[in-house]
């Protein structure tokens, strides 16, 4: 008889089941195109559930959700965590509260992020939606969502977010030609916040076309 698993497998499947829900409807909505984006939940202290690289994110089933460690490394399983399980792993590091990170490849996010890389970062102003994000009270405030340069290494891209982490309210970042990183306590807060950079990022733009520099 195998050993059972260091985590509770009933939770596992009770994560898993949210996470396909959830990104069957991300997927349909056009946000990871041809097998992009990643996505994961907090187990407990030690584990995360996260995405199979390379899977169809439109057609998850149970299969396709494994378990790592908060090293990134896999827990009882054979198949390959995302590619950017790193990524994932040092925010459930850094901050115990993050219990879900959603990372997507929209055509809005990627267009942003092509437009804002020389900046460094998008500032949101003014917008009522700035409410949407955990800690916002008003629309009188300013974001500023962080651009970072892509690279294919791991360890490059989670040094240069460390680098961000000490930001206070800081709910996301854009990496150039990529996509977008959003985070929160539970799945439906970080989706909250990952639809509200959507719709920010999509003003921003609309905004820029109409020729309007505020
Ligand atoms: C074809 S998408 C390129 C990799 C990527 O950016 C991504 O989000 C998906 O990688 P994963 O290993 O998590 O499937
Ligand atoms: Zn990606």
């Amino acid at each position: 008889m195998s050993a059972p698993p260091p985590y509770d497998a009933q939770q596992l499947r009770h994560l898993a089941g949210e996470i396909i829900t959830h990104v069957r409807e991300l997927a349909a909505a056009g946000w990871t195109p041809a097998t992009s984006s990643n996505f994961s939940r907090r187990l407990d202290a030690h584990h995360v559930a996260i995405t199979v690289s390379g899977r169809d994110k439109g057609r998850l089933t149970e299969d396709d959700i494994m378990v790592v460690d908060l090293d990134g490394q896999a827990v009882g399983s054979d198949h390959r965590p995302s590619a950017e399980t790193l990524l994932h792993a040092q925010l459930y590091r850094r901050f115990p509260e993050v219990g879900c990170v959603l990372h997507t490849h929209s055509r809005v996010q990627t267009v942003a992020s092509r437009l804002y890389a020389g900046a460094g970062r998008v500032r949101l102003e003014g917008y009522e939606l700035l409410k949407a994000f955990a800690g916002n009270t008003t629309h009188e405030t300013a974001l500023d969502l962080p651009v970072l340069p892509n690279s294919q290494d791991m360890p490059t891209l989670a040094a240069q977010v460390d680098a961000l982490l000490d930001q206070h309210r800081l709910w996301g970042y854009l990496i150039d030609g990529h996509g977008l990183y959003a985070w929160g306590r539970d799945m439906a807060q970080a989706r909250r916040h990952l639809e509200a950079f959507e719709f920010l990022l999509g003003c921003e733009l609309d905004l820029r076309n109409l020729g309007c520099t505020r």
